[in-house]
């Protein structure tokens, strides 16, 4: 999307999971089809990666923002660069898919995708959004928050979306960074909860031009359109408090709002990539 794109073959190598005794049990399966399960991704990657125990996991990263201000770009580009550190949470949603997008189909998905072949990882990712969800109907989701499966839910747009609990735990228990894309809503429910995550909000540089990214976008009817842009006006004053965000991003140029998000995560990362050389 941004920047050449690079065709040599790689073989990406993610981290799956656990062996089968350490899975807890937000692990097993529970109401929600899944995939993307860890024990379909274990068939197929016998190397996962050994979680070190008494180890604390890495902090999460809440990524915020008004629809179309550029988290999913910017998401992208992080877990290109940072093969190995990050895990997303796949959201479940009531939204209906847009095309291309499919249902669980997100980072964890990786090894599914690529077997044992080798692949161009550009092509790779270019074809995979971090950005995908596990759709669900509404009764679906509604009775797993009954459940309390979610650490948080929000309405947005007419529909529903919520991080579940074991999506985190899933990315956690690898060692992983875990990153939530969660409207404000969930920024504040998440405040609630132990997860201590970085709060991050990417903002576009006016509503008139996240009004345009919107609209070349091509992913919305007029209607859901409007209502991006009213959740926006909101998210855009309420970026603006403080201590809510341990950092605002202004998303005008793309390399340089990149350069301030890897600036806020660089700590963690390291944690990380020191953690995997020990
Ligand atoms: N609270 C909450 N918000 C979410 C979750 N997943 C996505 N969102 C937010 O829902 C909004 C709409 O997301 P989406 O339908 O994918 O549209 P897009 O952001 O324009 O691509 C965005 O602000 C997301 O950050 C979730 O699990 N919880
Ligand atoms: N800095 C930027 N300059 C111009 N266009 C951008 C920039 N960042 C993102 N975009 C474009 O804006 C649109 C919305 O970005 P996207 O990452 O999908 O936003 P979000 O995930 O926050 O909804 C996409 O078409 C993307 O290519």
């Amino acid at each position: 999307m941004y920047g050449a794109r690079r065709r040599e073959a790689v073989r990406v190598t993610l981290p799956i999971s656990q062996s089968p005794a350490n899975l807890s049990k937000a692990f097993r399966p529970s109401s929600f089809p899944n995939k993307c399960s860890p024990d379909t991704a274990r068939q197929l990657d016998p190397s996962p990666l050994p979680v070190k125990k008494g180890m604390a996991a890495p902090r999460p990263v809440v990524l915020s923002g008004p629809s179309g201000a550029g988290k999913s770009t910017l998401l992208k580009k992080l877990l290109k660069d940072y093969e190995g550190v990050f895990g997303f949470s796949v959201s479940h949603t009531t939204r209906n898919p847009r095309p291309g997008e499919e249902d669980g189909k997100g980072l964890n998905c990786l090894p599914i995708l690529l077997g044992a072949t080798l692949l161009p990882v550009a092509d790779v990712l270019s074809s995979v959004s971090s950005e995908d969800y596990h759709f669900v109907s509404r009764e679906t989701m509604q009775e797993a928050i009954d459940n309390g499966e979610f650490v948080e839910n929000a309405a947005f747009s007419g529909n529903m979306y919520g991080t579940r609990r074991a999506s985190v735990e899933d990315v956690q228990a690898q060692n992983l960074i875990c990153i939530l894309d969660v409207d404000i809503q969930g920024v504040r429910n998440i405040k609630k909860t132990d997860l201590n995550p970085i709060y991050v909000s990417i903002q576009p540089p006016s509503i008139e031009i996240l009004e345009k990214r919107l609209r070349d976008r091509q992913t919305e009817t007029e209607e859901s359109l409007q209502k991006r842009l009213e959740a926006a006006r909101i998210d855009m004053e309420l970026s603006k408090e403080p201590g809510v965000f341990d950092i605002v991003i202004i998303n005008d140029d793309v390399e340089e709002a990149y350069e301030k998000l890897k600036g806020v995560l660089i700590e963690e990362i390291q944690k990380v990539q020191e953690s995997k050389k020990s």
